[in-house]
């Protein structure tokens, strides 16, 4: 279980980012660079994070045909990032491609790789309505975890509300990274499938993501303590 909370670095430009980060002074975090940062600044914005010591997901969700998307990671191997994820909804051949990809394109080891089950955005009756996807969202997820297992991939993205189930199907090890966190009193804004971070500790979660409970609290570092120390409270979860 990862100690430290994902902050989702959703910033338009590096200046917003390097002033949030100025708010932690020197200590290493674990960060996440999506698509707003990462499409609107490029790979110079992980070389920047890299030179402050900070770990990082980059979180660019790939979904395309297994050729595109695996020299697409061969590519993005070589920026030394610490884990990465496409979409399972992909399939089976395009995230083994991924895979052989980053194997292809790391110089040492590998990134973590993930799959993106169902976004923590999307509720059950939309899933139905729009993917025209008949089970319940829970089998839709645990369906798509077992894919991104056999494809050979460390783990998924899923919500806090799936993880005890992924872990009874695909073993204790199998990352189950949660976004989708909320400390008690905020907005759950667009995030359908939330939980507060003790209970993403109790319900398994391997990995908390967290993006707005600190990046807009008036008081961010207080945020990020009080999360850490929520994720940190229950201990008897692997
Ligand atoms: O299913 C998913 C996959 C990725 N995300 C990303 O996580 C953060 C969550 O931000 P909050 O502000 O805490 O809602 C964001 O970068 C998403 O792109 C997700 O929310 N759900």
């Amino acid at each position: 279980m990862e100690k430290e909370p994902i902050i989702a670095l959703d910033f338009p430009t590096w200046e917003d980012t390097e002033h949030f980060l100025q708010l932690f002074s020197n200590e290493s975090l674990y960060v996440k660079v999506g698509m707003e940062l990462y499409l609107q600044n490029g790979p110079a914005v992980i070389e920047k994070l890299k030179k402050m010591n900070h770990r990082i997901f980059l979180d660019l969700k790939l979904h395309d045909i297994p050729n595109t998307v695996q020299q697409a990671m061969k590519g993005l191997a070589n920026l030394g990032v610490d884990m990465i994820n496409v979409h399972a909804a992909g399939g089976e051949k395009m995230m083994a491609a991924a895979r052989e990809g980053l194997e292809q394109g790391a110089s040492g080891n590998r990134p973590l790789l993930l799959a993106v089950t169902q976004l923590t955005s999307t509720s059950e009756k939309q899933m139905h309505k729009e993917q025209l996807i008949p089970v319940s969202l829970e089998e839709s997820v645990l369906h798509y975890a077992k894919l991104t297992k056999a494809a050979g991939c460390d783990g998924v993205v899923c919500s806090v509300h799936e993880a005890a189930a992924i872990r009874e199907a695909c073993g204790a090890e199998f990352l189950r990274v949660t976004p989708g966190i909320r400390l008690k009193e905020d907005e759950a804004n667009d995030q359908q499938r939330i939980a507060d971070p003790a209970g993403a500790r109790a319900l398994g979660s391997s990995m908390i993501v967290v993006g707005r409970s600190i990046t807009k609290a008036n008081k961010p570092v207080e945020a990020y303590q009080k999360v850490k120390q929520q994720w940190g409270e229950i201990t008897h979860v692997k």
